[in-house]
């Protein structure tokens, strides 16, 4: 059976060592990697041979080999990651679905590195790099029909608290959800870019408000969740109507988790790190309830914000990329092993995206006709084959049929030949009734909008009556206030006339 296309996927990055860990006396590489979509990772005991020891060297006892959708090694280049893993998130954004990409591991692996880079061009992030693409696309797929509207936005979640990082004065946001938008942050301010400079600006500006600190696995260690915000919208006018599509790039750079008991963390940072631990294993556990073959009906979504937040990336309408992190060193080997762990069950998270499309009625109409036609066309060729069938019918040819059963019944084939014919014979009817069914639901669907046009048409005549029954009042008010005008004037003139008289008669 062929599989199921795959929208949520899992690569893995190994950074090249650090200067602080070559420099360590422990210093040992305990990863390699055999392929493009492996990786092993060697669990090593000090030499018992004492001069072997002082040497510094040490044996594998165990090897914990993995597979994943992509693992790129320590040379690996920022291109070569962009191009290979995150432009095709870039490009789904393009089309209208909802992509995330989602840097995962424990701190000092590399999030942030591949997320934003480092300020030289040949070492710009994923976030830079995907401006450059969606900019580029625009620029070549603009044209008098089409326009574009890109908008960011860029929030943290720190303390399970959220802030808008492009606006420091709004916090304690809160997570919403409705049908057209899915999850979302209400009050996140969105900025209007017409260029990836723009975005590069908001993006330097954003993190430079994001929570970071020195600790002692990371000297810039970022202490909050951090999610990029990119909305693409594409307006496009036809001759049959008008149709739009909102693709929307979600770039999630997540604190790493790390164990105090090594970074040495106390007080505020302590603080800090059980937070951040503890949204981690509430994402560890989402990952568990997505992914156990037994389906739980309860997914805990709303255990943290950070989860809250991911709910459509980690199991709705979203082509999602998990990118996890882990060093070479031997010294973060049971860190190593948990995020591949994790990364492994995260395999098993599935997601069903959906374009992001806005039809007017129009359209709508056309589409729906269009399908009935496709599918009137498809019947009647139906009909036609099954009459020249039965034109080319052969009166002998059954007989003769029966002579090949038979013979075959003697070699004993007959059992799957008759199944054979009876499973042909069942399909152009299983056809038959998909396309049947597929036309009711076209047409119930075509007559709920034609309800639908009816009552806004009759809403509209009764306004339309209203409007001529006050059209109607407001003239006979004219009418009434003119003929009472006109009784004034009469009595005015009757009254200066026998003014007049009476000045005439030497009266007054
Ligand atoms: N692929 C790489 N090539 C070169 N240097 C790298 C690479 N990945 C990470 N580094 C370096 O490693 C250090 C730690 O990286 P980074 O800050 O991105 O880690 P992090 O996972 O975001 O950490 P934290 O969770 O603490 O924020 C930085 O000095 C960074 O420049």
């Amino acid at each position: 059976m062929a599989s199921l296309p795959r929208y949520f996927r899992v690569v893995i990055r190994v950074r090249p060592p650090l200067d602080r860990e070559l420099c360590s006396p422990v210093w040992q590489h305990v990863v390699s990697v055999p392929g493009t979509t492996q990786i092993c990772l060697y669990e090593t005991v000090p030499e018992m041979n004492a001069a072997d020891r002082a040497s510094g060297t040490s044996q594998v006892v165990n090897t914990h080999t993995f597979s994943f959708d992509h693992v790129y090694d320590q040379n690996a280049s920022q291109p070569d990651v962009y191009e290979s893993t995150a432009r095709t998130s870039v490009m789904s954004a393009l089309r209208g679905y909802n992509a995330t990409i989602l840097a995962y591991g424990p701190t000092g692996t590399g999030k942030t590195y591949t997320m934003e880079g480092s300020l030289r061009p040949d070492g710009h992030g994923i976030i830079p790099r995907s401006m450059e693409d969606i900019f580029e696309h625009i620029r070549s797929a603009r044209n008098e029909h089409s326009t574009f509207e890109v908008r960011a936005s860029y929030l943290q979640i720190y303390n399970e608290v959220i802030s808008d990082l492009l606006k420091p004065d709004r916090s304690h946001l809160m997570i919403r959800e409705d049908k057209r938008r899915g999850v979302f942050v209400e009050g996140l301010s969105e900025w209007l870019c017409r260029s990836p400079d723009e975005v590069q600006t908001l993006m330097e500006h954003g993190s430079s408000a994001r929570a970071t600190a020195q600790t002692g696995a990371n000297d810039t260690s970022s202490r909050s969740h951090a999610v990029f915000i990119i909305v693409v919208e594409r307006s496009e006018k036809f001759m049959e109507g008008s149709q739009s599509l909102t693709g929307r790039l979600n770039l999630v750079d997540l604190a790493g988790s790390e164990r105090p008991r090594i970074t040495g963390a106390t007080g505020q940072r302590l603080e800090e790190t059980k937070k951040i631990n503890q949204s981690l294993s509430a994402l560890g556990n989402v990952i568990s309830a997505l992914t156990e073959r037994r389906a739980r009906s309860h997914v805990p979504y709303r255990d943290s914000k950070l989860t809250r937040l991911l709910e459509d990336s980690l199991g709705g309408n979203c082509r999602t990329t998990m990118m996890a992190m882990v060093s070479p060193a031997a010294e973060a080997f049971a860190e190593s092993l948990s995020t591949l762990k994790f990364a492994q069950r995260a395999k098993g998270v599935v997601t069903t995206p959906q374009v992001n499309e806005d039809l007017d009625p129009r359209m709508m109409a056309n589409r729906y006709e269009a399908e009935i036609r496709r599918l009137r066309t498809e019947l009647a060729e139906r009909d036609s084959r099954t009459t020249i069938d039965l034109e080319g019918f052969d009166p002998h040819k059954p007989l003769a049929d029966i002579g090949a059963l038979r013979a075959d019944f003697s070699g004993g084939k007959t059992g799957s030949l008759w199944n054979r014919q009876r499973e042909e014979d069942k399909a152009p009817a299983g056809r038959y009734k998909q396309l049947l069914l597929k036309q009711r639901d076209i047409m119930i669907t075509l007559t709920q909008r034609l309800h639908e046009r009816d009552e806004t048409i009759i809403g509209l005549q009764a306004e339309l009556d209203a409007q001529d029954q006050r059209v109607r009042e407001l003239q006979e008010r004219f009418e009434r206030q003119a003929l009472r005008l006109a009784a004034a004037e009469k009595a005015l003139q009757a009254s200066s006339k026998a003014n007049m008289a009476n000045v005439g008669s030497g009266k007054l």
